[in-house]
């Protein structure tokens, strides 16, 4: 891995961790980041795996106002702040607490078995000139596009998989990127690099990895309880 997160002339690198979310397609009690894998909350497990990645960073997670102070109970040191009613919103709460970053990643805490090495990867890709940087992976499904109907949707053609790619988180950006991603308060995405994409910064892909998944539903939440078991 580059030299990162120390001052003097290396770059300083900062995490936003999103951990806002509701997670209704879940169907918890309590909010996604929140559940239990394993003994600990996802949220702890993801900080944990930004540590272990070694890239020496500030890590703000943002997390729902009412779970601020237990937030700053599970994760003494770690900058917690409020996040908004979407996702951009929640990241834009967080990248006001990045003042002193050069390079700013932003990792879903729904994402918290995401190797050390798909970390590394992004920031030296950054590191290496990319103004912006996603980790994805080949799709290996074939893939239809439908049309909906009276009582059954329609196939209207296969779609071509060789070019697409599914795209995970952390995903990496400089300063300036990300800031002019986000300019626009109202602007809304599923990811970063879909903001960026709208401001013309050109997106790099560097390898994912599959345990980088995200903890959407139920089916997800067993597989990564058996995969830390
Ligand atoms: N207002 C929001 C919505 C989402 N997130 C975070 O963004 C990440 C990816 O979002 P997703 O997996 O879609 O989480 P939820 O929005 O919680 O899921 P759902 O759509 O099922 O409610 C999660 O770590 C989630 O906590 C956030 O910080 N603020
Ligand atoms: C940011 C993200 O995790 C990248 O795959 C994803 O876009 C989050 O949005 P989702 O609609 O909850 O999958």
């Amino acid at each position: 891995m580059s030299e990162t997160g120390q001052p003097g002339g290396f770059a300083r690198v900062a995490v936003i961790v999103p951990a806002a979310g509701s997670g209704v397609r879940l169907g918890e009690d309590s909010p996604k980041a929140f559940v239990d894998l394993g003994g600990s909350t996802i949220l702890e497990r993801c900080v944990s795996g930004i540590i272990d990645a070694g890239i020496d960073a500030f890590v703000v997670v943002v997390v729902p106002a009412g779970l601020i102070a237990r937030t700053r109970q599970l994760l003494p040191g770690v900058t917690v702040v409020e996040g908004g009613a979407h996702r951009s919103e929640s990241v834009r709460a967080g990248l006001e607490a990045c003042a002193g970053a050069d390079v700013i990643l932003v990792h879903d805490a729904a994402r918290p078995l995401t190797p050390p090495e798909v970390f590394g990867r992004v920031v030296d890709a950054v590191l290496a000139g990319h103004e912006a940087v996603v980790p994805g992976l080949p799709v290996v499904d074939t893939l239809k596009r439908v049309l909906p109907g009276a009582d059954a949707e329609s196939v209207a053609e296969t779609v071509d998989r060789e070019p697409l790619r599914a795209v995970a988180t952390p995903q990496g950006f400089t300063r300036a990127a990300l800031l002019r991603a986000h300019a626009d308060d109202a602007g809304l995405a599923t990811d970063d690099a879909g903001l960026a994409e709208r401001c013309g910064i050109e997106v790099a892909v560097v390898p994912g990895d599959p345990l980088g998944f995200k903890i959407t539903t139920q089916w997800d939440l067993r597989i990564a309880r058996m995969l830390v078991s």
